[in-house]
């Protein structure tokens, strides 16, 4: 399902087509069901952008809590192999459900799987998703939109700032049901005298017009 490789040596990487068009659009219909999710942000009270977003509340719907189920086991494969690389001992569960024991032991109860919807002008400034002690390293974003037909601007954006060295930024093309898989917080690079780390952060440019609706998945829950 995803390119692990690319993934790992890259901090990021699209799958395409992970959810059709008719899911994207099930899925993006969820936005106007309050009682499906847990609390609603307006982005700009906080300084974060311009845009909203909800956390859905547990349970998840069905299809959310699959992919989670789904995805977890292969990114924690990467997340291993990255923590082997910088030297740190933890290593993550081979189930979703063994992390989410550990983040809930931890006081990390909420969950974090998210809707966010953006209109024109709307934007997400670079940002890590933290929420507490526990971190899991890699997270996911489905496009739900269509670029072709729904909007256009709000492009997926990566910044990676390397140690003592200038940041650099990736724009993601992402086609309608897409994910792009990527490091919440740092990631190991493979430098002359073995791994260093550099900080990843995630952000979206401003919508020009129509709308834009992505799921965010994250795999540790919050505080
Ligand atoms: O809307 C986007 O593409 C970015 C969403 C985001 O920040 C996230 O999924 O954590
Ligand atoms: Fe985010």
């Amino acid at each position: 399902m995803i390119d692990s490789d690319t993934l790992a040596s890259r901090g990021f990487v699209v799958a395409p087509g992970l959810i059709d068009p008719a899911e994207c659009r099930a899925l993006a219909g969820l936005w106007p069901e309050k009682p499906r999710f847990r609390s609603h942000v307006v982005m700009q009270r906080h300084g974060f952008g311009q845009g909203e977003y909800q956390y859905f509340a547990y349970p998840l719907p069905e299809r959310i809590e699959a992919l989670r189920q789904a995805l977890y086991p292969e990114l924690a494969a990467v997340a291993n192999r990255w923590n082997a690389e910088l030297g740190v001992a933890k290593r993550y569960p081979p189930t979703l459900q063994g992390w989410l024991k550990q983040c809930h032991a931890g006081g990390q109860k909420r969950p974090t799987p998210l809707l966010l919807h953006y209109r024109a002008g709307d934007y997400n400034c670079l940002h890590r998703d933290l929420y507490g002690e526990l971190v899991f390293p890699l997270q996911a974003t489905v496009l739900l939109s269509d670029p072709a037909k729904d909007f256009s601007g709000g492009e997926f954006m990566l910044v990676e700032q390397r140690p003592r060295m200038q940041s650099r930024g990736e724009v993601v093309p992402l086609n309608q049901g897409d994910a792009v898989i990527f490091a919440v917080n740092e990631r190991p690079v493979k430098g002359s005298r073995g791994f260093y780390r550099t900080a990843m952060k995630h952000g979206v440019s401003s919508l020009h017009q129509g709308e834009r609706f992505t799921l965010g998945i994250i795999f540790h829950d919050a505080a």
